[in-house]
């Protein structure tokens, strides 16, 4: 990088923790609530969109996406009408009830629905899965800083976690949304800098060429064989799952929309982000094209699949001034919004779900405002060091990381979202069905992750170039899913070779099979009485229009029953 480059750099950075300074210092008096200092108040629905836009948007998506375009094809661009699918879901099926209940933390709701120990595992699960995202989260931006400048890898990520802290404990969770909204404009204007540099040197025409050339114009696989990575299936289904577990069961992105005053602004933050999700990921199919036209007669030859970004970025725009350190600042603000939300969602998770709960519990007295607000300030600097330790581990892996994002969140967010489904769903499910039901996915899903690394899929060597002998293993083992490794007993191989797109999925089936099942065992037993209504408010309000429907007399009984409360 050039002095134009850390000028541009530092620059950006700077203005966004100041701006984040100044908003919160301006709004410093206006919450002091316990309420308003873990979740934020009073927030446009724009910078709500941003915000909830840039939580699942760190460097990861944005070194990911495009490198997995360039070794494996489009196919990704069909996460565009899976958003179409899914986001309504949540702003329909799965916020009123959040509203409705006005929770702090999803968690809430667990112990409201079935009891304690259940919002103690998600809970934990919660927490796990946010220390291994940030970890890798925090991995990602020190990556791609190291691989263009010469600021050392281990360096490189403790600045960003010291960074990420800083952001919280000044601004608290609204420096926090205001900072993401400006993050996300620089990550668009980033990429858009970069697409039009790019298209300098290259004709649509060529890109659109060389692509359908090099194979990887490829939108059409509509094989139903679940190993295959990305098929039309994987990517709408369990897609779907994916979003579901990030956007409806996540902390990260209720404490957003619990941030908003009415249900409605929290919908049109949700349904928004269908269409900011959708520019962005337009966007990084259209720089993975970019790149793969770019170097289609020369490879590069790259130690970390995540590094090629980066590297395109040095070779094509490093010679317009400050444009390398224009993407540095994406790249950061983007790894630091996201920290600096998890941060905050997981320092809410444990003052709300375990430490207030457990004054309560034992009968203390509730928690001030300032132990609170001492909490939201100390907790994040104490995990950004947890996430700094794991995220040395992570630079030892050379795992693909927009993979390995994905199966922390199928497997840690899609048991969390299972149960969310029992308890929206399946009244009859009592708290000991629906415990075995999440802890029996959790099982399932943790132990296919683990047996997908046993697994190995058959490597796809492509055609570099004429520049080198190279061949091109990346990202490619389950491009035709086809299993060569050794079977290993009752064809355990098949299960680990499913897509890790569809480890939500998986999870909310088994839980809701399992809680159903074992709900009828225990009533056989007798070991749960199912003689307790479930309270209307705490299942979906689809349930309960289609039953009025059916039972007018019940739905009469239940107003006037809300009446007298
Ligand atoms: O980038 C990350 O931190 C992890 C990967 C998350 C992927 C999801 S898919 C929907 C949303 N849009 C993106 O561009 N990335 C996230």
């Amino acid at each position: 990088m050039e002095f134009s480059d850390y000028v541009t750099l530092l620059t950006c950075l700077i203005s966004i923790s100041a701006y984040g300074f100044i908003k919160s210092r301006k709004t410093e008096n206006e919450e002091q609530s316990v309420h308003a200092t873990m979740v934020g108040s009073r927030v446009s629905v724009w910078s709500a969109t941003l915000s909830v836009c840039s939580g699942f948007i760190s460097s990861i998506s944005l070194l990911g996406f495009p490198a997995e375009i360039y070794y494996q094809g489009g196919m990704m661009l069909w996460f565009a009408p899976m958003y179409v699918i899914s986001f309504p879901i949540v702003a329909f099926v799965f916020l009123p009830v959040l509203y409705r209940l006005k929770l702090t933390t999803i968690y809430e709701y667990f112990e409201r629905r079935f009891d304690y120990k259940c919002r103690f595992v998600t809970t934990s699960l919660f927490c796990v899965q946010m220390i291994l995202y940030n970890s890798v989260a925090l991995y990602a931006p020190s990556l791609a800083i190291a691989s263009i400048t010469n600021i050392p890898i281990t360096v490189s990520i403790l600045i960003t976690a010291v960074l990420s802290a800083f952001y919280i404990s000044v601004g608290g969770v609204k420096a926090g949304i205001h900072t993401s909204a400006i993050q996300m404009l620089l990550i668009f204007l980033t990429m858009t800098f970069i697409i039009s540099i790019s298209l300098r040197e290259m004709s649509i025409h060529d890109v659109y060429t060389s692509v359908v050339h090099g194979k990887r114009f490829i939108l059409n696989d509509f094989r139903i064989n679940p190993t295959i990575r990305h098929s039309v299936w994987s990517l709408l289904i369990g897609g779907t799952g994916n979003i579901l577990a990030l956007f409806a069961a996540n902390q990260l992105s209720i404490q957003r929309y619990m941030a908003m005053d009415t249900l409605k602004s929290a919908q049109k933050v949700v349904l928004l982000n269908i269409v900011c999700n959708t520019i962005i990921l337009v966007s990084y199919v259209s720089v993975g094209f970019l790149i793969y036209a770019h170097y289609k007669d020369c490879h590069p030859q790259i130690g970390n699949a995540n590094e090629l970004l980066p590297r395109f970025v040095m070779d094509v725009t490093s010679k317009y001034p400050g444009s390398v350190g224009l993407f540095a600042a994406a790249v950061y603000s983007a790894g630091i919004s996201t920290l600096s939300a998890s941060f905050t969602a997981v320092s809410s998770i444990v003052i709300n779900d375990v430490w207030k709960v457990y004054r309560e519990r034992r009968k203390m007295a509730p928690l001030r405002n300032d132990q609170v607000q001492n909490a939201m300030r100390i907790l994040p600097i104490v995990l950004s060091f947890i996430s700094i330790f794991v995220a040395f581990l992570c630079s030892m892996l050379q795992s693909i990381i927009l993979q390995v994002s994905f199966i922390v969140f199928g497997a840690g967010g899609g048991p969390v979202l299972g149960s969310f489904v029992v308890g929206l769903f399946v009244p009859r499910v009592k708290e000991k069905a629906a415990l075995v039901g999440l802890i029996g996915s959790i099982i399932v899903c943790f132990s296919i992750s683990i047996g997908s690394v046993l697994v190995k899929v058959k490597p796809v060597a492509l055609e570099l170039g004429q520049c080198s002998n190279q061949t091109l293993t990346y990202f490619d083992e389950s491009f035709i899913g086809a299993v060569t490794s050794t079977p290993l007993v009752f064809g355990l191989e098949r299960i680990f070779a499913i897509s890790y797109q569809y480890y939500s999925i998986i999870a909310v089936v088994t839980n809701v099979a399992l809680s159903i099942v074992m709900q009828k065992l225990f009533e056989l037993c007798s070991l749960t009485a199912n003689h307790l209504p479930v309270s209307h408010e705490l299942v979906s309000p689809l349930l309960t229009y289609s039953s009025s429907k059916r039972d007018p007399e019940l739905e009469a009984h239940r107003t006037q029953r809300d009446t007298l409360a």
